[in-house]
C-alpha cells in the first residue's frame, strides 16, 4: 500500500546542536536503508521549509505505523497521512 506522508520537523531551538546532529545522523541511516529496501520510495525536501513529502510503500497501516516510530526524529515531528490507491486514468503500471 501507498502512502503520502508529509513531515515536519520541530527540533527545539535550544536542542544540544550535538544531539541534534546526532539524531539526523540516525535518521538520515534509518531513512536510506528503508529507501534501500523500496519501503521509502521518495522523500522531497519542501522548498524553504523543514518538511518533506514521502512517498511509503508499506504492507499495511500496521507497517507503516512501525516504519513511522522508528523514525530517531519521531518525537519532534507533525506528521499528515494519506492512504493512496491507484487511479484510474493512471499509465503507470508499476504503481498499485
Ligand atoms: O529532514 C527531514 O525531512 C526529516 C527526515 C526524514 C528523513 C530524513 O533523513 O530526515
Amino acid at each position: 500500500m501507498l502512502y503520502h506522508v508529509k513531515m515536519k520537523v520541530n527540533l527545539p531551538a535550544d536542542m544540544d546542536p550535538e544531539r541534534a546532529a546526532e539524531i539526523k545522523a540516525r535518521e538520515k541511516a534509518y531513512s536510506q536503508d528503508l529507501q534501500k529496501q523500496g519501503i521509502w520510495r521518495h522523500i522531497w525536501r519542501i522548498a524553504g521549509l523543514y518538511e518533506n513529502i514521502s512517498i511509503l510503500d508499506c504492507r499495511d497501516h500496521a507497517h507503516l505505523h512501525e516504519v513511522l516510530m522508528g523514525l530517531p526524529l519521531y518525537p519532534w515531528m507533525e506528521m499528515e497521512i494519506m492512504p493512496l490507491c491507484r487511479h484510474p486514468s493512471s499509465v503507470r503500471e508499476g504503481d498499485q
